[in-house]
């Protein structure tokens, strides 16, 4: 089994739980409050910024020409991003105004700064990859369940990320890929580390649905 495919199959039962989650089963059939779209625009502001600069951080820990061209486009999907936040926004008739991070969002971040900044390469590509992966699998099952019908307010939405028919480079086959072969010669325990970077991402992504279905805030003011 390689690295990536033991990483998977013990990512599926909280990959299960995501799709599962209310949140994403609400963006499934169009019905999600107005008050958790507003949370997650406003959280994910931050963590779109923050996703920006830790994959600078990332591209400065190899050289190898084609991952910096990769990391450099996969930059570029972020400008994406903010439309699928259009849609959400454009359904709520909210500004995005509360520039503070949640628990949650603070806990990701310092997660994804801590991996790039301190750890391997194979941590910093670790610590991104479940972001990408994850919405990558909700985009093609939503549409494969039909979900971006028309009737769907978020069809839109959905449809930016599930993975395009006539996309010339599948990314996450490409992430997947600069893992193995920056674990390539790693020992075991090495490779631990790595395996724990990357699911602990997926755990913060489910985390990052759960935070703006509960509206989950700091306890005092201050
Ligand atoms: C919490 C959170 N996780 C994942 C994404 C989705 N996303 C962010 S960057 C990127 C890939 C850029 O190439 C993707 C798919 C999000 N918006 N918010």
């Amino acid at each position: 089994m390689t690295f990536s495919e033991d990483v998977l199959t013990r990512a599926q039962p909280m990959m299960a739980a995501i799709m599962a989650h209310p949140f994403v089963q609400g963006i499934a059939n169009g019905k999600v409050s107005d008050d958790t779209l507003n949370y997650y625009v406003e959280q994910d502001e931050h963590y779109l910024k923050d996703y920006l600069q830790v994959t600078a951080l990332t591209l400065t820990k190899t050289d190898n020409a084609d991952d910096i061209a990769r990391l450099l486009e996969t930059a570029q999907f972020v400008s994406n991003e903010s439309k699928a936040h259009e849609v959400m926004l454009n359904i709520t008739g909210h500004h995005v105004a509360d520039w503070r991070r949640s628990p949650d969002t603070q806990l990701y971040t310092d997660h994804m700064y801590t991996s790039a900044y301190h750890g391997t390469y194979a941590d910093a590509i670790a610590v991104l990859l479940p972001c990408a992966w994850s919405y990558g699998v909700i985009g093609s099952e939503l549409v494969s369940q039909g979900a971006n019908n028309e009737a769907n307010p978020l069809k839109e939405w959905i449809e930016i990320y599930a993975p395009q028919a006539g996309d010339a480079i599948d990314y996450n086959a490409w992430r997947f890929d600069a893992l193995e072969r920056a674990v390539a010669n790693f020992s075991d325990s090495q490779k631990e580390h790595v395996a724990q970077t990357f699911l602990k991402s997926l755990e913060m992504e489910w985390r990052f649905w759960e935070a703006a279905w509960q509206q989950t805030q700091w306890q005092f003011e201050f």
